[in-house]
């Protein structure tokens, strides 16, 4: 997979270099490309932004510099020119993520069908956002999704794109050393995931639960699954909702 992040603040995307997303890049898993969005301004100032149209508060991204920066990314990867400048048929397309908290709510399941495509480019605002028309203008280079991690509104995209990165390439096989680790997540199954334990079994006057340590694989199994109903129910009663539609398996 390639990844293609624009921002002015490339820097923010260091952090991808260490631990387990760094490790894939160096073993070619992935290939993640930074690009400093003022190298596409064409004045002095490097200037990205300019007031609000309509009037308001704040400032808003200028649509020329991002268009400049995402035709750049496409004519990396479309050694043809005259075919990078026309609209790519839809199994082709780029998918240009667009953080913002008017975005759809990230989810597990967008990052799954995320971890399958060959090419993400993110682009990450600052200010009040990017002028509208940039989204519009990509539609025919990109399959466009603005997305948001949360309910909650962010000083600029980069972090956004930084937690979107991380859930969607760790699922990417080889990234993560033990595949069956990844089926047992929260949310992997549409549920919270059970808690966990480890040595000592009485830790300050706490004890594991006794049947972690009868080695009888079937009643643990057994226990996990009613940890994990439980806490979904109590945390968050709107996925337990909807696996009690799915899946019809409930608490007593
Ligand atoms: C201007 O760019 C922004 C600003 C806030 C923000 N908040 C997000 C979120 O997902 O909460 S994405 C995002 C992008």
């Amino acid at each position: 997979m390639r990844l293609d992040l624009v921002s002015i603040f490339p820097e923010f995307f260091d952090v991808l270099d260490l631990s387990l997303i760094g490790r894939a890049q160096q073993d070619g898993l992935l290939q993640i490309r930074r690009h400093q969005l003022r190298e596409h301004t064409t004045d002095r100032h490097r200037t990205v932004d300019d007031t609000p149209t309509g009037g308001g508060a704040g400032m808003v991204m200028r649509p020329e510099p991002w268009a400049l920066a995402l035709e750049g990314v496409l004519a990396d990867v479309t050694p043809d020119p005259a075919e990078a400048a026309e609209p790519a048929p839809d199994s082709a397309r780029p998918t240009l993520i667009i953080p913002t908290p008017a975005g759809a709510v990230f989810t597990q399941s967008i990052a799954e069908d995320l971890a399958r495509r060959e090419h993400l480019v993110f682009a990450a605002g600052r200010y009040e956002g990017i002028d509208q028309r940039v989204a519009d203008w990509a539609q025919e280079r990109f399959e466009v999704m603005p997305l948001s991690i949360g309910d909650y509104v962010l000083n600029g995209g980069e972090v956004a794109v930084i937690a979107m990165v991380e859930a969607i390439t760790r699922l990417i096989p080889g990234v993560i050393g033990n595949p069956v680790s990844l089926e047992e997540e929260s949310h992997s199954d549409g549920l919270l995931e059970y808690p966990v334990y480890t040595k000592p079994a009485l830790w300050r006057g706490l004890p594991v639960p006794e049947v972690l340590l009868s080695g009888d694989h079937a009643r643990i199994a057994e226990h996990r699954r009613e940890q994990q109903l439980r806490r979904t129910r109590e945390i968050r009663p709107d996925l337990y909702a909807r696996h009690l539609a799915q899946r019809g398996d409930h608490l007593a």
